[in-house]
């Protein structure tokens, strides 16, 4: 990022308060706005009027109107794969699909009409289990984009979920995980779903070896026919068929992804199957209209009205002119405390780059390391260091007007230490603050003074303050492209490309090589330490 005066506006910054720029009541106001049900208030990031204009006449030089078109008309961004990025398009209108898919769009069209007469059949009991009973439940396994959208979206709508068919995913290669998910299913009232994009990854697939084995042996298989029942209880969302038929899938069952879809962008795809069976289709639709409609704001509106470009920019300022090197999110809702976890993904696996879409080594940080926990629960444990230690930690607290259980008193409290949180962290506590206080707290002067340092807030750290009206399938999903189209943004302004992920494969490789070792083969070229973790771990696995 190159903003030719930043070191001089940073060192302005760094020398006033955040409750210093609340020079009048305007700036509430001034910076807040309204998008697709969703209201974001950036009053309290420590940025002036002047400084968020040079922001905006930066990024309309750094061109990033021309690259948001780009993205949304379909050119092929994604420089290093040569694909386009068009997660947006499975959200538009079908007119829009045509006109941009052109013939590829009666796939799409086809398969969300496959996807709806899925949800249908199950949701009715019209498909049965090849034992002939309705499905009660539904095991998804899948991992990264292939996970996190569906984890993410089914707690936070969970009020909208069917009481009568539970959504499991599994995704992490762990037999515990396994065991834990099996021990709550039955065979013959489970429908299983695989997603993947490519029907190779080494987590899924030998999870999904493992659900079948499971199946395979708890079925009656005196009275049913296996391929029977992989034809009635299996479905997967793959690019792959000729994988997912070796694998056992019938050809019929496998729904078909694009190279233009992401995985961390893929639920509005078919993807979104295990939600839309938990939650219905015009639950789902609802979803991907309330992203829709965020981008059309995001596509239509001035830079300076833009809730994904302010949250983008602010982002940048925060991270490349402040230096500040985290962001916080932190939901006030317990149904999305999955939320963190799914911004660690969509932020850090897109924008955790070093070079530039043309390979050049940027000198600049790029994505922040995102971390965060559901409130109240973080102020009683991180919460401490924001507070209290030197770090600077930008937040973007997240909580619903209206709450979604009947327990009202409860809201009132947790809407309360969200907005308090938020006034302490910019506010903090002086010094002489802290001792006024011991002393009114009847301390002698002596002891006031020396135990006042141990209760200062250094304050000063700028947040973000999301509200929505309630959590919705409309509001989350806005929700979603809200952040979708922040961190695109700041991709496009670092000019890196935030639609691959190549900092995955090494790990997959090493992986294998390891596998191998442990399989008794060799490997000079591992470091002595890798070597004899492996030796430990055979002779305790192996050697009893
Ligand atoms: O959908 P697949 O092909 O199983 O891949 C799973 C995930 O692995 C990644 O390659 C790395 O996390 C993601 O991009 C992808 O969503």
């Amino acid at each position: 990022m190159e903003l030719s005066n930043a070191s001089q506006m940073a060192l302005q910054a760094k020398e006033r308060t955040i409750a210093s720029l609340f020079t009048n009541d305007d700036r509430a106001k001034s910076m807040s706005i309204k998008a697709a049900s969703l209201f974001l208030d950036y009053s309290k990031q420590n940025i002036n009027d002047d400084e968020l204009a040079t922001l905006f006449s930066w990024a309309k030089e750094q061109k990033l109107t021309e690259n948001i078109t780009r993205m949304f008309a379909g050119e092929k961004i994604n420089n290093t794969e040569n694909r386009a990025v068009l997660h947006t398009v499975l959200r538009a209108p079908n007119s829009v699909k045509q006109t941009i898919l052109k013939t590829e769009a009666d796939e799409v069209i086809e398969t969300e009409k496959r996807v709806e007469q899925i949800v249908n059949n199950i949701r009715s009991g019209k498909s049965v289990s090849a034992a002939g009973k309705r499905f009660t439940d539904v095991l998804v396994i899948g991992i990264g984009g292939s996970f996190y959208g569906v984890k993410v979206a089914l707690s936070a709508l969970n009020p909208f979920c069917s009481p009568s068919l539970s959504v499991h995913v599994l995704a992490n290669i762990d037999g515990g995980a396994v065991h834990e998910k099996l021990a709550k299913l039955s065979v013959d009232t489970t429908l299983v779903i695989v997603i993947s994009k490519t029907f190779t990854t080494q987590e899924t697939m030998l999870n999904a070896q493992a659900v079948k084995q499971w199946m395979r042996s708890n079925a009656n298989n005196e009275l049913i026919d296996f391929s029977e029942l992989m034809q009635l209880q299996w479905y997967a969302v793959s690019t792959n068929i000729t994988k997912a038929t070796e694998f056992g899938l019938s050809a019929t069952n496998v729904l078909p992804m694009w190279d233009w879809v992401g995985g961390r962008f893929s639920l509005w795809s078919a993807v979104g199957l295990p939600l839309a069976l938990a939650i219905g289709n015009n639950e789902f639709s609802q979803l991907k209209n309330g992203a829709y409609e965020m981008d059309q704001h995001f596509l239509t509106s001035q830079f300076e009205q833009n809730m994904p470009v302010i949250m983008a920019l602010v982002g940048l300022w925060n991270r490349n002119v402040l230096g500040h090197s985290s962001l916080a999110i932190l939901p006030y809702d317990h149904g999305m405390r999955a939320l963190p976890g799914y911004l660690q993904q969509t932020d850090m696996e897109s924008n955790g780059k070093s070079v530039n879409k043309q390979g050049d080594h940027l000198s600049c940080a790029t994505a922040p390391i995102v971390f965060g926990q559901e409130g109240t629960n973080s102020q009683h444990a991180f919460m401490q260091l924001m507070h209290q230690s030197n770090e600077i930690i930008p937040t973007d607290f997240i909580v619903a007007l209206q709450g979604s259980s009947d327990l009202k008193e409860h809201h009132k409290v947790l809407v309360a230490n969200c907005f308090a949180q938020s006034e302490a962290l910019m506010k903090g506590k002086t010094l002489l603050q802290a001792q006024q206080e011991l002393i009114e707290q009847n301390f002698d002067k002596e002891d006031a003074e020396q135990l006042a340092p141990h209760k200062v807030m250094k304050g000063n750290t700028p947040s973000n303050m999301l509200l929505l009206d309630k959590v919705t399938p409309y509001s989350f999903g806005a929700l979603l492209a809200l952040y979708e189209h922040k961190i695109a943004v700041q991709g496009f302004l670092w000019n890196i490309n935030s639609f691959d992920q190549w900092g995955v494969e090494l790990g997959k490789q090493l992986g294998q090589q390891i596998l191998a070792v442990i399989d008794g083969g060799e490997d000079v070229s591992l470091s002595s330490s890798t070597t004899a973790l492996i030796s430990q771990f055979k002779s305790a696995n192996f050697c009893k």
